[in-house]
């Protein structure tokens, strides 16, 4: 497998409004996308998208707030209830490639690849394989960069 960009940080919050607010009035940020619920993964969403150089689109950071407490974001809020970074993205250029050489090495791929809040298929690998870090695996949108 070819490791590809780093898409986004995904950042657990108990209040999506209140995170967007300290990134545009603290953090400075200009591009931040509209929230939407992501049913599949039980999760209202947002994207703040961060510049790169001379123009380029630079890493996001995806706030996420459970829409469920017994969730995946909502019970690790419930360690962690002020919220911070839940997992790291990276892109793929093909996802089902990738599952089998994480599943190859003999590391927990948690379930089959679902589209996620970018439109692409992802899958996540459990973090105590991945040392300590939940990983986020996304196949690259087409025509992207
Ligand atoms: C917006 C959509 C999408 C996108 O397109 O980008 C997303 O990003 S959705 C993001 C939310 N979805 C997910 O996280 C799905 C994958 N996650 C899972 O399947 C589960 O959360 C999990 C990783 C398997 C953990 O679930 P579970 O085993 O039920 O929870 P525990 O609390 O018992 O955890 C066991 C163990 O793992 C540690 N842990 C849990 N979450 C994380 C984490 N995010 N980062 C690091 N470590 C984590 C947890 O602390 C436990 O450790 P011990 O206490 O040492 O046992
Ligand atoms: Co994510």
């Amino acid at each position: 497998m070819k490791l590809g960009r780093l898409n986004h940080i995904g950042v657990a919050t108990p209040d999506l409004d209140a995170s967007i607010a300290f990134y545009r009035d603290v953090m400075g940020a200009t591009d931040v996308t509209e929230p939407f619920v992501l049913e599949s993964q039980q999760v209202r969403v947002c994207f703040v998208n961060t510049p790169g150089e001379n123009g380029t689109a630079g890493t996001q950071i995806e706030l996420l707030q459970p829409t469920a407490a017994d969730s995946a974001v909502g019970k690790w809020l419930e360690k962690n209830p002020l919220g911070g970074q839940h997992h790291i993205c990276y892109e793929v250029p093909d996802i089902l490639e990738a599952k089998a050489w994480f599943e190859k090495l003999g590391k927990r791929v948690l379930g089959e690849p679902r589209v996620g809040a970018h439109g692409t298929l992802i899958f996540f690998v459990h973090p105590k394989d991945m040392g300590g870090q939940l990983t986020e695996i996304m196949e690259t949108p087409k025509g992207a960069h």
